[in-house]
């Protein structure tokens, strides 16, 4: 962009030139013109009879002649230069000058065309000045923009930006590279040696010419210890190919973790405007949730699958004082066994003296500053149940292959479908690990044990998918939302809201009936209506929920299992675990038809 425009200075300054010294001239048998760098007329004044028609100076000088005049040796000596030459019997003189940048190349060509009777040597001196004032003008154009330019990059650059010369001292530092690396405007003059706790491997570049692209380091500073950084070092070369220079950039690891988890979305996506909810039982948890997301303690999340265990660790992340930092994700019933350590830990490539260099940044590390949310925590095995405690305990995390811990400042949520205090009896998960997750414990209730849940959320779904299909205004007829609450939902939420988004795609009309429903919801209700069990007109949900919802499933149980033995008690019976008279006392407590 600066040559674009420094060429484009240059030639319109030069036409202007050319422009102003030919109407200063009283002759008419003259031609000057200005030509590129590539031999191509760009601009041309004056009037030579016998030139002017089917005159291309671009042809002519490609070959480097002009009508027999060799112009090769003027213009790779790259001097101003005259010629005489003869054309239709008359003498013409031909004078170039070529107009040559700061590093010798070619810029552009001036030349000048008269009767040999015109010629005066004032024509050729106005061509040296011409070459020689513009050309020092626009350098100092460039050198101007190019002084704006890189003020400009490296002030605005969010990057630290440090210049060391070739005997290793620091020759600049921007305002950020103080900022990183602690230290003040003395240290411009110093040498690098001097403001390290470490042999600084730019030395290495400035002796092998070698330099780096983003490589990650841990450094002490004589001023600031353990700045973990991203680094690129490139050496500048003099003429003679030697290292002049090394220009090191570099910006801290956590920036670089920003941005990745914003590109990424690394992020928490839910708040607790989110949760749609009815019921007290709900609204108890929010409300408990709610109070708890500034604390800086474990939260264990314990519920069925799809009742928003995951929603709920958004949420509190969304309205903890670590909202702007990573929400890190890591599903543990879903890692290669083989890769929890690395996924979890990260690892080094190599150690070398002084810095470190790192190989990847684990979870843990990326969650820095923010939350790691560990999603089904009951499948972590023994092993990593062991290290990560030890992460908990120490607040580190030290990468495989490396021994230097670095701090680490994380709040752990888990969540876990599984009952942990049964896995801690059954010895398959540490009780020590067990306590310190479950610092701060939420149970997030199944959706059958909170019936009046169901249609707001149901309608909640119908808006939001709708929207995409143009069905955000469909009505759920009665007959709909009976099967709806009559239905057991043992995938929770996650199943409700893949029924409504499955009904919103087969219906057609405005209203959601019975038909656009799965069988399975249908049927159970047509079985449980068999059963005798009632579930919308049950009345006393509020009075006495888990008594009368403990009744409710055995009365399910009991039915799906003779149901399932095809109506034959003792089988039934035997498979219950209990005795037949038991199993005959229960179908008539609960009016079973058999
Ligand atoms: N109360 C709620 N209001 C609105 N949407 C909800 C609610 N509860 C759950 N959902 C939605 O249901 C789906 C499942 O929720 P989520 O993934 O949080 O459940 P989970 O308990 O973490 O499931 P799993 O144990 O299988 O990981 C998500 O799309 C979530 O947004």
């Amino acid at each position: 962009m600066v040559m674009f425009e420094t060429d484009f200075n240059l030639h319109n300054s030069l036409k202007q030139l050319i422009k102003e010294f030919m109407e200063t001239i009283p002759t008419k048998a003259m031609i000057m013109c200005l030509l590129n760098s590539n031999y191509k007329v760009i601009y041309k004044h004056g009037e030579l009879k016998g030139f002017d028609s089917a005159f291309n100076f671009g042809e002519c000088l490609a070959t480097k002649r002009f009508n027999g005049v060799d112009l090769s040796g003027v213009l790779r000596c790259k001097t101003q230069t005259k010629e005489v030459f003869v054309h239709d019997n008359r003498r013409y003189v031909l004078a170039v000058a070529p107009v040559l940048s700061t590093d010798g190349k070619l810029a552009a060509i001036i030349m000048c065309i008269c009767r040999e009777t015109e010629y005066s040597e004032e024509i050729f001196g106005a061509m040296k000045i011409m070459s020689k004032t513009v050309i020092k003008e626009v350098i100092d154009i460039q050198k101007r923009l190019l002084n704006n330019y890189e003020q400009a990059i490296i002030k605005t650059i969010s990057d630290g930006f440090m210049a060391v010369d070739k005997d290793g001292i620091i020759r600049f530092l921007n305002d950020k590279a103080f900022e990183i690396l602690g230290v003040g405007p003395e240290a411009i003059g110093k040498n690098l040696r001097e403001i390290t706790e470490f042999e600084p491997e730019l030395f290495e570049v400035l002796k092998t010419g070698k330099g780096w692209i983003d490589k990650e380091f841990i450094i002490d500073m004589k001023s600031k210890k353990n700045i973990h950084l991203l680094k690129t070092a490139i050496p500048v070369l003099d003429e003679s190919g030697k290292v002049a220079a090394v220009i090191d950039t570099f910006r801290e690891i956590k920036s670089v973790r920003n941005l990745v988890n914003k590109m990424t979305g690394a992020r928490a996506c839910f708040t607790f405007d989110d949760i749609i909810y009815k019921s007290a039982a709900m609204d108890e948890v929010v409300k408990f949730a709610r109070k708890i997301a500034k604390s800086e303690s474990s939260v264990l999340i314990q519920g069925e699958s799809g009742t928003g265990k995951e929603l709920f660790a958004h949420a509190i992340h969304n309205s903890s004082n670590r909202r702007c930092g990573p929400f890190i994700t890591i599903d543990c019933s879903t890692i290669p066994h083989d890769l929890v350590e690395s996924e979890l830990f990260g690892y080094v490539e190599g150690a070398f003296t002084g810095a470190r260099r790192g190989g990847r940044p684990g979870k843990f590390e990326l969650a820095n500053g923010g939350t790691i949310f560990l999603d089904e925590i009951g499948e972590m095995s023994p092993e990593i149940q062991k290290k990560f405690l030890r992460v908990l305990q120490n607040r580190t995390v030290t990468r495989i292959g490396d021994h230097v811990p670095i701090p680490i400042d994380i709040r752990v949520i888990a969540a876990t479908n599984r009952n942990l205090e049964e896995e801690v009896k059954e010895r398959n998960f540490r009780e020590d690990l067990f306590y310190r997750l479950n610092v701060i414990n939420l149970h997030i209730p199944p959706l059958c044990e909170r019936k009046e849940d169901i249609i707001p959320t149901a309608l909640y779904f119908v808006s939001k998918i709708g929207e995409k299909t143009g069905k955000a205004d469909a009505i759920i007829d009665e007959g709909t939302q009976k099967y709806l609450m009559n239905y057991s939902w043992p995938g929770n939420v996650r199943e409700l809201k893949n029924v409504i988004e499955r009904g919103l795609n087969i219906m057609e009309g405005k209203c959601l009936k019975p038909e656009h429903l799965p069988k399975r919801i249908t049927e159970h209700a047509e079985e449980n209506s068999r059963a005798g069990i009632n579930l919308v007109n049950q009345k006393s949900e509020f009075n006495d929920i888990s008594r009368l919802s403990l009744e409710e499933l055995e009365k399910k149980k009991i039915f799906e299992t003779l149901k399932l033995y095809n109506w034959n008690r003792k089988k039934t019976a035997e498979a219950l675990g209990i005795a037949r008279s038991t199993l005959y006392e229960k179908i008539k407590k609960y009016g079973i038809n058999v």
